[in-house]
C-alpha cells in the first residue's frame, strides 16, 4: 500500500527531515512508526498525503507513484487517506455532527447520505448520541473519537494518525488504539505516528523506528 524507495526530504530552510528512508508497508496492515521528537515521523505521514514533495527518491502509495500524480488527481488521492491529528483540529463553532460532515460536503455528497454516513461513523466510534453537541462539551478522548469518524467517514483505503494520544491519560489512549485496530481488522491500512513505546509494546503489530531522518533499527 505504501512504498518509499531511498527518500530523502529537505524543507525550504535547507534541513534535512529524512535521508534516504525505505519503507515498505502491506495493504491491510497496521504499523506503528516511532521515534525521538524531530525524528521525521510527520514528515513521512505528510508526503504520503501530498502535502510535501519530496527532494529525491519515489514514494509508491496504492499503487500509484506520487510523483509522477498531476495536481489535479491530489484531492483524489486525498480522498483515499484519512488522518487524525494530535490537537484533533475540530471545529468548536459545529456541532459534533457538522464536524464529522465535512469531508463528504466537500465532495459533495447529498444531504441524505451524508446523514447516513455520519451517523454509520459516530455509532462506530461509540458517539452517535452526541451527534447534536458541541465538541467543547465534550472530554479530550471524546474529542479525539469525532476526528477518527471525521477520518473515517468517506471510507478511506488508508488511515494516518500523528499522535493520535499524545494528550490522553494511558486508558484512554489504549481504548483510541484499539478503535484503530476495529479499522484495521475491516480492511483499512492503518500508520500511526506515536512516542508511546510502553503501549505499542503491548500491542502485536510492525513498528518501524526513524532516528534523526534516518531508518533505525528495532524495526518488528
Ligand atoms: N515546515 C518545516 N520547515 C522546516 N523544518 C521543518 C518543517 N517541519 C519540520 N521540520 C524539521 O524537520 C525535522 C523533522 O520534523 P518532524 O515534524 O517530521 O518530526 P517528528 O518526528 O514528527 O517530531 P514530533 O514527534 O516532535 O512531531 C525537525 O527537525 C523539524 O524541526
Amino acid at each position: 500500500m505504501i512504498d518509499f524507495d531511498n527518500v530523502s526530504m529537505r524543507y525550504g530552510n535547507g534541513h534535512m527531515a529524512l535521508h534516504h528512508v525505505d519503507c515498505h508497508i502491506e495493504r491491510e496492515e497496521m504499523v506503528f512508526l516511532t521515534g525521538r521528537s524531530g525524528a521525521g515521523k510527520s514528515t513521512l505521514l505528510k508526503l504520503i498525503m501530498l502535502m510535501e514533495r519530496p527532494s529525491s527518491g519515489r514514494i509508491i502509495v496504492d499503487g500509484l507513484d506520487l510523483g509522477a500524480m498531476p495536481r489535479r488527481q491530489i484531492p483524489f488521492h486525498r480522498r483515499k487517506v484519512g488522518v487524525v491529528f494530535q490537537n484533533h483540529q475540530l471545529l468548536f463553532d459545529r456541532t459534533v455532527f457538522d464536524n464529522v460532515a465535512l469531508p463528504l460536503i466537500i465532495e459533495g455528497h447529498p444531504p441524505r447520505e451524508i446523514g447516513r454516513r455520519v451517523r454509520a461513523a459516530l455509532d462506530k466510534v461509540g458517539l452517535l448520541k452526541y451527534e447534536k453537541h458541541n465538541p467543547i462539551a465534550l472530554s479530550g478522548g471524546e474529542q479525539q473519537r469525532v476526528g477518527i469518524a471525521r477520518a473515517v467517514v468517506n471510507k478511506p483505503a488508508l488511515l494516518l494518525a500523528d499522535e493520535p494520544t499524545g494528550n490522553l491519560d494511558p486508558e484512554l489512549s489504549a481504548e483510541i488504539m484499539h478503535l484503530f485496530e476495529e479499522f484495521n481488522q475491516v480492511g483499512v491500512t492503518v500508520l500511526i505516528a506515536t512516542h508511546d513505546i510502553a503501549l505499542i509494546n503491548s500491542m502485536d503489530h510492525k513498528i518501524m523506528s526513524l532516528d534523526h531522518g534516518e531508518n533505525a533499527g528495532g524495526v518488528r
